[in-house]
């Protein structure tokens, strides 16, 4: 699924936190909104999915404006913080995600076993997710994400307090998860997730200061290092050109 955002706006108590954005992300593709820390990520996530609503401007998934009830079903969504449930155990988690999203009961066993080997958690699959860690939970918060086989997936930082190795391990799961035809919009802080990605849209101050693919982009830099594009906005933004 493509999706079409077009000169969309945002303001949280009178401060624009998201400015005019406008790209489009063609289907099965990855994405990542790479940004400084408040820069309007999450925020830009939140109208993707529809659970905030834009002051100004629209947003497709192909030919559906959103927000739309219909779409919900079509999309993956991993939150920042996990939203799982500590006293239950990592399949009765995805037993109630399934629940959400209407999944059907014949295929449901089936699903299980599919997404606990994809995030490597099969041999867990029991233990109450108060005794995982971090990682285990990004991993099954990754799962619970991708159980219904959205067309279009949201995951807001899910690297945040992963160890190298293991952001590795879920980088490839992604990539399989695209794969599948799977379209992926995932922010993130860290620069080197950036090559992982088809497209990088760089939100700076609640702008879009760049949108390329990620192949253009480091070419526009000295050293290859994506951050460079920052400085210079925020040199730009000093002397006053993003403001
Ligand atoms: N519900 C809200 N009410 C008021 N202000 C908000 C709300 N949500 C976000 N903001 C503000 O909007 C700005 C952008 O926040 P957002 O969470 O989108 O940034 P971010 O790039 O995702 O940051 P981080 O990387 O730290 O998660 C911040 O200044 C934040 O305080």
């Amino acid at each position: 699924m493509a999706i079409q955002i077009s000169h969309v706006s945002k303001s949280f108590d009178q401060k624009q936190v998201i400015k005019d954005i406008t790209f489009t992300l063609p289907s099965g593709e990855i994405c990542c909104l790479l940004g400084p820390s408040g820069s309007g990520k999450t925020t830009l996530i939140r109208l993707m999915i529809g659970a905030i609503a834009a002051d100004n401007g629209t947003i497709y998934f192909d030919d559906v404006q959103m927000p739309n009830l219909n779409m919900l079903r079509k999309i993956g969504f991993m939150p920042q913080n996990d939203a799982l449930y500590d006293d239950l155990s990592a399949e009765a988690n995805l037993r109630f995600f399934a629940g959400l999203y209407y999944v059907d009961k014949n295929k449901l066993e089936k699903r299980l076993d599919e997404v606990l080997a994809l995030v490597d958690l099969m041999e867990h699959r029991k233990k109450l997710v108060k005794n995982f860690s971090g990682g285990m939970k990004k991993r099954l918060s990754l799962a619970a994400a991708i159980f219904h086989h959205p067309e279009v997936l949201f995951l807001d930082e899910p690297t945040v307090g992963i160890d190298p190795v293991l952001r590795r391990t879920i980088w490839s799961q992604f990539q399989k998860i695209k794969e599948s035809g799977t379209t992926i919009i995932v922010s993130t802080h860290v620069m080197d997730e950036v090559k992982e990605c088809d497209k990088a849209a760089l939100i700076y101050n609640g702008s879009l200061i760049q949108y390329d693919t990620v192949k253009n982009l480091l070419k526009k830099t000295e050293n290859g290092r994506v951050e460079e594009l920052f400085f210079n906005a925020s040199r730009d933004s000093k002397g006053g050109a993003l403001q």
